[in-house]
C-alpha cells in the first residue's frame, strides 16, 4: 500500500537516484562498521546502505513505516527501533571494542535543532555523522565568526564537531519536495574539545546571542563585567557574531571553571 506523507512527522522522502548515490559515496559504509540510521521513512538510503554493510540499526517514530521496515527486511539485517529519535539511548547500541557508532539520516527538519543538541550528548561515542538538513540550517553550523549566520548553534556545535557542508540538495530531490533547499553536513566529533562546562557555556552563549545587535558587553552585562571580557581575549565592544569558540570558551570557566 502507497505510504501517504505525514508532514508532522517531516517525511519528505528521497527519491532522486544521484543525489542517493552521492550520498553513500560521501558516507562510504564498510563492513563491520556499527551505522544507525535516524529516520529511515521508506529505506531508500537503507537500503542502499544495506549493499554495504551485513547490518545495521534504524530509529522510526512512525509506527506504519516501522511495519513496513520490519516487513521489508529480515531482523540479521536490520535492527528496528521503534519511537522517538530525541530520547532514544543511542549508548544502548552494541558496539564493538575498539569501534564507534556512525549515524546518518535525512532528519526531519521540524526538529533538526533539537537533534543535533541530542547527538552531541553522544559524540565521545560517534566516529562521524552524515545528515541531510535545511540548507540554512548547515550554512549556520558551519558559518564562521563574522558571518552574519554564527549564532548559538555554530558555537555548540564546533566546540564539539569538526563539519564540512559537502554539497546542496535541491527540492526535487524528494516526495513531497520540501519548500526549502537542503544540504549535506558531515560532521566528525573532535577527539579533545576545548575543556569547559558543556552547559555554562551553553547559558554564556544563549544570553550572548539574545541581542545580536548590541555589543558584547551590553548583551553579557549582569553576567560578566568590561574587565572579564577583556581577561577572556574579548573588546567589549565586538559585536556577539565575531567572538570565536574560543573566547566563549573562556568565558565559561571564568564562570565556571572546567570540572
Ligand atoms: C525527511 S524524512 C526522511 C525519510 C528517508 N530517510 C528518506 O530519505 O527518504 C524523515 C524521517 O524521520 C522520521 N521521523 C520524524 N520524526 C522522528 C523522530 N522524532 N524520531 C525518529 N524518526 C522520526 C519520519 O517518519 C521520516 O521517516
Amino acid at each position: 500500500m502507497k505510504h501517504v506523507a505525514r508532514k508532522r512527522f517531516g517525511q519528505n522522502f528521497l527519491t532522486d537516484k544521484m543525489v542517493l548515490s552521492d550520498i553513500i559515496e560521501a558516507i562510504a559504509p564498510r563492513p563491520g562498521q556499527t551505522m544507525v540510521e535516524v529516520g529511515p521513512g521508506l529505506a531508500a538510503m537503507t537500503a542502499l546502505l544495506l549493499k554495504h554493510l551485513p547490518h545495521m540499526h534504524v530509529v522510526e517514530l512512525d509506527r506504519d513505516l516501522v511495519v513496513r521496515l520490519e516487513k521489508t527486511f529480515p531482523r540479521e539485517q536490520l535492527s528496528v527501533h521503534s519511537g522517538d529519535a530525541l530520547k532514544f539511548d543511542f549508548a544502548a547500541i552494541p558496539v564493538p571494542e575498539g569501534q564507534k557508532l556512525r549515524i546518518v539520516g535525512n532528519l526531519p527538519y521540524n526538529i533538526s535543532t533539537p537533534l543535533l543538541f541530542h547527538f552531541a550528548e553522544f559524540a565521545h561515542l560517534v566516529e562521524d555523522q552524515h545528515f541531510m538538513l535545511q540548507k540554512e540550517v548547515v550554512e549556520r553550523m558551519v558559518a564562521p565568526p563574522g558571518s552574519k549566520v554564527y549564532g548559538r548553534l555554530s558555537v555548540m556545535l564546533q566546540w564539539r564537531y569538526r563539519m564540512d557542508l559537502m554539497f546542496i540538495v535541491p527540492p526535487t530531490a524528494f516526495d513531497p519536495p520540501p519548500r526549502v533547499e537542503s544540504a549535506i553536513v558531515r560532521m566528525v566529533p573532535i577527539a579533545a574539545p576545548l575543556r569547559c562546562d558543556g552547559p555554562t557555556l551553553e547559558a554564556v552563549v544563549l544570553k550572548a546571542f539574545s541581542q545580536r545587535r548590541k555589543v558584547i558587553r551590553n548583551c553579557l552585562a549582569g553576567m560578566f563585567t568590561e574587565a572579564q571580557l577583556v581577561e577572556a581575549g574579548i573588546d567589549p565592544t565586538m559585536r556577539p557574531e565575531t567572538v570565536g569558540l574560543a573566547q566563549y570558551v573562556a568565558l565559561a570557566n571564568l564562570l565556571k571553571p572546567a570540572a
